[in-house]
């Protein structure tokens, strides 16, 4: 299923029922869509956006196979001309998003997909689900690794994934946040993420006793032999055995050793198993720690000082058990006429939270050029004209419940965040960085970030503006009904 490359049908049928009326209705008709979040996971004030480089990759792909128009004439409620139109497919958007890593704020454009209505709204699930996933886990493993305060985090979650997709792609969304390796060998095939783990229980239960377990893997894995100590008793037979099989590989040279503690009080258990490896001259023997972590747990004991060199996360990193849903949205924000004019579009729904920013669109980060700190995003117009210089300008916060709406930005320079990844005929614009360049640059986009915005409990909020122009046009549109 992860391999089978073609994901056209893996969305909803109202996008293909839109998209067959498109075609009769307005054919010629383009429209400008764009994905944003509103509540972010675990109170958060941003995410960590992941996915572009798979849903990029996914969307170049995006293709028709004869048994894919069967199944669509099968359901007979497409016209032939559509299906037609599907079998001859032709990749017709231009799509630009935020880059990869980058931390992003609610209601500001992080994709932007322009293209023939019947082609743009097919697109609207198959971005959603790998967006919204991915952005979820990497933000969900941004926190685990930020508890970890530098020790590692490996990604041991595939077990518990919700199936075979998210242990996959969640692999590669959790490096992207921050981990250093996964224990899923297909994550570490298909992204070249180094593959790292230790031993199951089995192991152990297997041998007559936990020594002839330990020894026997020496034996075979002597130049990087790290030892499950928790089967029976941590401090009473696990470590005592472990040092005996080190102490036998030392002898022939090898010096790469570690422990896993898996139950019980994980800082009482490290701080005592640190003393005894210490004591009998392994003080380089590494102490990895497992069993549903999370960043509360790890911050906890961080803070009692647990002696851990890495944290192996499964569950509640891979399922982001604390905040499981991510509620990303593809919104409609122009339609270009047939005539190439572009009529912007707003939804306007009961709830004023809900209300869109209409228009082609644009996003900005805007710095202090003192600091070099990041002080808000402003969302513009693409008509907008937006000097890398901002000296005085008045903006808008971006949310329409925010209290204070109205500030003035007063010199700051402007960064453009979204760049073109595919023109028009599908081509690649932007290069596609491996998932440890996504990582990188991501670490140094939340480097930038005062530090009160990042913590992990009650953050402060990072202002998202919007140009007056911006707001002019929402509330015009407002006003007139949208009609
Ligand atoms: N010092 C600690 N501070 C906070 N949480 C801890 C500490 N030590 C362990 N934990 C966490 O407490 C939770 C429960 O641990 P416990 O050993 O009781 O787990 P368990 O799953 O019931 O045991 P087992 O894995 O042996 O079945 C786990 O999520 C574990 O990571
Ligand atoms: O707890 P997680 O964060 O998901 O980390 C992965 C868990 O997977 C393994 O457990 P296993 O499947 O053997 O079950 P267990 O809970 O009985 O240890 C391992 O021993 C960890 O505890
Ligand atoms: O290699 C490990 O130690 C491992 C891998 C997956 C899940 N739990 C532990």
């Amino acid at each position: 299923m992860i391999e089978q490359g073609n994901l056209a049908l893996l969305t909803d049928l109202y996008e293909y029922t839109m998209a067959n009326g498109f075609q009769h209705e307005m054919e010629e008709e383009r429209g400008s869509f764009d994905i944003f979040f509103r509540k972010l996971p675990d109170n958060g004030r941003f995410v960590v956006l992941a996915g572009i480089g798979t849903a990029i990759e996914e969307l170049q792909k995006f293709h028709f196979d004869e048994e894919d128009l069967d199944y669509l004439r099968g359901l007979e409620i497409f016209s032939d001309k559509f299906l037609d139109y599907l079998r001859n497919f032709k990749f017709a958007c231009k799509v630009s998003a935020i880059t990869e890593g980058t931390p992003v704020f609610p209601r500001e454009p992080v994709v932007t997909v322009e293209g023939p209505l019947i082609q743009a709204q097919l697109f609207e699930t198959l971005l959603l689900n790998i967006i919204n996933h991915q952005t979820l886990i990497a933000t969900k493993a941004r926190r685990i690794v930020a508890a970890a305060k530098g020790r590692t985090v490996m990604e041991f979650g595939a077990r518990r994934a919700q199936g075979p997709a998210s242990a996959v792609y969640g692999a590669r969304a959790a490096v992207i946040g921050g981990c250093t390796s996964t224990s899923n060998m297909l994550a570490g095939q298909k992204f070249g993420i180094p593959v790292a783990g230790t031993m199951a229980h089995s192991w152990i239960e297997a041998f007559d006793d936990e020594l002839s377990a330990f020894e026997a893997w020496g034996r075979i894995y002597p130049n990087n032999c790290s030892l499950l100590v928790d089967t029976y008793d941590v401090l009473g037979s696990g470590v005592p055995n472990a040092i005996k099989v080190f102490d036998q590989l030392s002898k022939q040279g090898y010096e790469n050793f570690g422990i896993r503690i898996d139950s019980g009080d994980i800082t009482q258990l490290s701080t005592q198993a640190r003393e005894m490896l210490d004591l009998a001259g392994y003080n380089k023997a590494t102490i990895t720690a497992s069993n549903a972590l999370d960043e509360e747990i790890i911050q906890s004991l961080m803070s009692e000082g647990a002696a851990i060199d890495n944290f192996g996360v499964g569950e509640n990193l891979i399922t982001s058990a604390s905040s499981p849903v991510l509620s990303g949205v593809y919104k409609l924000g122009a339609v270009q006429k047939a005539d190439g004019r572009w009529v912007p579009k707003v939804k306007v729904s009961a709830s004023i939270g809900k209300l869109t920013l209409p228009g082609r669109k644009q996003v900005y980060r805007l710095y202090d050029p003192r600091t070099g700190s990041p002080i808000a995003d402003l969302v513009t117009l693409r008509s907008d004209d937006i000097p890398e210089n901002i000296e005085e300008m008045k903006v808008l916060s971006a949310d329409p419940e925010a209290t204070k709406r109205f500030q003035t930005l007063k010199n700051v320079t402007a960064v453009t965040l979204q760049k073109e990844f595919l023109n028009e005929k599908g081509e690649l614009q932007t290069e596609l960085p491996n998932v440890f360049e996504v990582q990188k640059y991501s670490k140094a986009k939340l480097a930038e970030l005062p530090s009160a915005k990042k913590r992990l409990l009650y953050p402060d909020e990072y202002p998202v503006y919007i140009t007056e122009s911006l707001y002019d046009q929402q509330q015009e549109l407002i006003e007139n009904n949208s009609l």
